[in-house]
């Protein structure tokens, strides 16, 4: 509807919601700007009985290669592609795949939906599933701030924002890693989509395609999509990408270090930048690239960041010395400036094909950048410059009405539940679950419990079962910092099965809980491949287990897990501890802890911010890894390694020591009349646990009953056989150590000797 047609009532609307709280609908309105006067015609169609559908897409632009990481690393930066969409519009004329395209910002494009980047992008996916046009009255509003052809990742936001409004349009719910699958079929290089649609700073590669795949080369376009992929429609079904073509990670990036966009006034499309690369390359131009965004990487990540590593890191030879015909005084502009010369400035490159120049800093902004628009003004080019930040969200989809779908058919994707995202969770982690199986258990995900056949497990006589639950706690929140979710799965598992051992059981059986927002497959993915690598450490099958999306229950990408444990103790043998077997004079081993393991990190969090530590920081205890990488070391699992001592009858009793630290729980294995008398300097404190107890000035009382202090186990056993079972702890590759012994009881159930040890 057009303000032009005013006559009666003349309304101004700011929302969707406004007019649909309007009882009687008015009958002109006052469009805000164009986007209102669309929502205002939608609006009236669904008093015609459509039932529209609107939404927002936003999709950052990138800056590949980052120097050598040519078609591997891409950064996601702070200029949005923005995609408006309503369905349901009327219209005088009938227009092409029933889409209406306008653009407001950059350049011009083609807006004919089978000749734009993002319907035809659109139209591939929607072919793919059997769906031949967009919904009737589609309106494609693209608003694009991203300049075009100059390197800063145009086309990969186009070809992301194309394939997520098919996904939105057409109700099919893909996963952001399914979304790549579709992109990577278009734009081969996954550098720039990767970063579009995940965010942040990202390293990516593309699994080897089949030679028909390989022959479809990316842009130009025509040749990438042709009918019936993405030109005129010929009833086929186009190609359906494989799942899982490209793999991505997220680096952590420095939050100091801001980009400098040096923008020509020209375009390189990117598709005349890779016909200028040489088809093989000079081992040693190879191995110099290899080198360098090995450590790059890394580098980046450090606060404060070292210019002198970025500076060399960020030089290549693979792509920028075979560009430079293509972009006038590219060569000397990149060598005009250096960390020395240039107060601030990290490093410098091609931003993807170019023009585009990236340059890297922490201050003198301005200085750097109009030094290099000078540099390009004696080549006779003018140029744009802008500051930018990384972009940490990738593809974000808001819908502007959620009641506009509640007068017609719901479904649990609107309520964002994805069905289709948990079956891609199932086919991704079926392979690792099944490595899990043990005798009487298959490890097999499907069936509605998880079943065990304690017979064929070895338990013929109806043994004792033993059970345990529990979390990972907020070490979980070190995990959403790190986005690494490949080892709290272990600390799961090890929560639950060291509790398990503890009793005498040999752990048979595991069950993991996950709860999300929005389930993300590849973060859960990883997480549950945890869960797997954990159950194999303890010998136990993954027999089940349950993923709940819950919109609205966390915040953003993050999650809780929950996992049980059953083991089983043979028929005949003791339930430990043996408090009745317990002396006076029984010794007392301890066994070694890997650092944290799963206890304590709400007082780590606080030490760690007090110090004003990132978590990509260097570890001041651990030169070799960042702070978060360090404290993430999964715990130790010790089943294995006790099992034998165990079936020989060799121990009366074992403490897990989990929260409350050695006062708490070594007293839970102990009689009543009985105490620990334990010298502390007979293990060594992990360098992890001295830099905290340190830094956060923990007293040592308060050490002993927050952290491990450098032990995941302590047993008990009887003089005489004590030398036999350090033997058998040694053979299972323990380094058992005799840290004290069992006295008569006064006051407290632990007395600890030589603490100054640990000052
Ligand atoms: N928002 C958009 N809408 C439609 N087409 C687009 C859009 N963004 C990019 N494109 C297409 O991609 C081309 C640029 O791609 P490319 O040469 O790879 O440069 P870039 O470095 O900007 O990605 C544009 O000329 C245009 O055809
Ligand atoms: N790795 C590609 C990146 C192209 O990026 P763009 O932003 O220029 O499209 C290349 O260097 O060719």
């Amino acid at each position: 509807m057009d303000e032009d047609d005013a006559n009666d009532e003349l309304v101004t609307i700011d929302s969707w919601h406004e007019f649909l709280d309007r009882p009687d609908g008015p009958s002109v309105f006052r469009a805000r700007d164009n986007w209102q006067a669309r929502l205002a015609a939608a609006a009236l169609s669904i008093s015609r009985g459509q039932v529209p559908l609107v939404f927002e897409q936003k999709v950052p632009c990138s800056s590949a290669n980052i120097g050598p990481g040519f078609d591997v690393i891409g950064l996601a930066l702070s200029i949005w592609l923005q995609i408006r969409l309503i369905t349901g519009e009327q219209r005088s004329e009938p227009s092409s795949y029933n889409c209406r395209i306008t653009y407001e910002g950059k350049g011009s494009v083609d807006l004919r939906a089978d000749h734009n980047l993002i319907t035809q992008t659109a139209l591939y996916v929607l072919r793919c599933h059997d769906k031949r046009a967009f919904p009737e009255g589609t309106h494609v509003h693209i608003i694009n701030p991203i300049p075009l052809g100059r390197g800063l990742g145009s086309s990969g936001a186009a070809v992301v924002a194309g394939v997520a409004l098919a996904s939105e349009v057409a109700q099919l719910g893909l996963s952001k890693d399914r979304i790549l699958d579709y992109c990577l079929m278009i734009e081969r290089h996954p550098d720039n989509v990767a970063a579009a649609l995940y965010g942040g700073f990202v390293g990516s590669y593309l699994k080897e395609l089949n030679p028909d795949d390989m022959k479809r080369i990316e842009i130009p376009l025509a040749e990438v999509l042709p009918a019936p992929q993405g030109g005129e429609d010929t009833g086929l079904t186009p190609p359906i990408p494989p799942y899982d073509i490209g793999k991505h990670i997220r680096f952590p990036w420095a939050k100091e270090i801001k980009c400098i966009a040096i923008i020509p006034d020209f375009e390189v499309s990117t598709a005349d930048a890779r016909r200028v690369l040489p088809t093989t390359y000079d081992k040693a131009d190879v191995i110099y690239n290899l080198q360098r965004v090995a450590l790059l990487t890394t580098a980046l990540g450090q606060s404060p960041p070292d210019p002198v590593l970025i500076f060399d890191g960020m030089q290549d030879k693979v792509h920028q010395p075979y560009r430079k015909g293509l972009i006038p005084g590219l060569t000397e502009i990149l060598r005009s400036v250096t960390p020395e010369k240039n107060p601030g400035l990290l490093g410098i490159c091609l931003s993807g094909a170019g023009p585009t120049i990236l340059a890297l800093a922490t201050e003198n902004f301005s200085d750097i950048a109009e030094h290099l628009i000078g540099e390009f003004k004696k080549e006779g080019i003018t140029c744009d410059w802008q500051l930018l930040e990384p972009a940490y969200d990738g593809l974000t989809v808001t819908h502007e009405s959620a009641e506009s779908k509640e007068t017609s058919g719901m479904t649990y994707a609107d309520a964002g539940v994805s069905i289709e995202a948990g079956n891609e969770l199932v086919q991704s982690i079926k392979s690792a679950v099944a490595s899990t199986k043990r005798p009487g258990a298959d490890a097999e995900i499907g069936g509605f419990g998880g079943t065990l056949d304690l017979a064929a497990a070895g338990y013929t006589e109806p043994p004792t079962l033993v059970q345990a639950v529990d979390g990972i706690g907020t070490k979980l929140k070190i995990a959403f910092a790190m986005d690494d979710f490949s080892t709290v799965g272990i600390d799961l598992v090890a929560m639950n099965v060291n509790d398990l051992v503890v009793q005498g059981a040999e752990p048979l059986t595991f069950m993991d809980y996950y709860g999300c927002s929005k389930l993300d497959v590849a973060d859960a993915s990883r997480f549950i491949k945890g869960v797997a690598e954990g159950c194999k450490q303890a010998g136990c099958a993954l027999v089940g287990g349950e993923t709940a999306e819950m919109p609205g229950m966390y915040q953003g990408k993050e999650f809780d897990a929950a996992g049980a444990a059953t083991g089983a103790i043979k028929k005949g043998r003791k339930i430990l501890p043996d408090k009745k077997a317990m002396r006076e004079g029984d010794v007392l081993l301890g066994l070694k802890s890997n650092g944290v393991h799963s206890n304590g990190f709400s007082l780590v969090r606080k030490i760690i911010e007090k110090h004003g530590l990132s978590w990509m920081d260097q570890a001041p205890w651990d030169s070799s890894k960042t702070v978060g990488a360090s404290l993430l070391a999964p715990t130790r699992i010790y089943v294995k390694p006790l099992m034998p001592a165990i079936e020989q009858d060799l121990i009366l009793g074992m403490a897990h020591i989990t929260g409350g630290g050695l006062d708490e729980n070594i007293p839970r294995m102990l009689p009543k009349h009985l105490a620990a008398d334990i010298n502390v300097s007979s293990w060594p404190v992990p360098a992890v646990l001295k830099w905290l107890k340190q830094a956060g000035n923990v007293s040592n009382k308060e050490f002993a009953r927050t952290w491990n202090t450098g032990l995941g186990m302590v047993l008990v056993v009887n003089n005489d056989i004590a030398q036999k079972a350090i033997d058998t702890l040694s053979q299972a590759g323990e380094e058992p150590m005799r840290i004290g012994a069992l006295i008569a009881r006064k006051d407290e159930g632990v007395v600890l000797h030589g603490v100054e040890h640990w000052s």
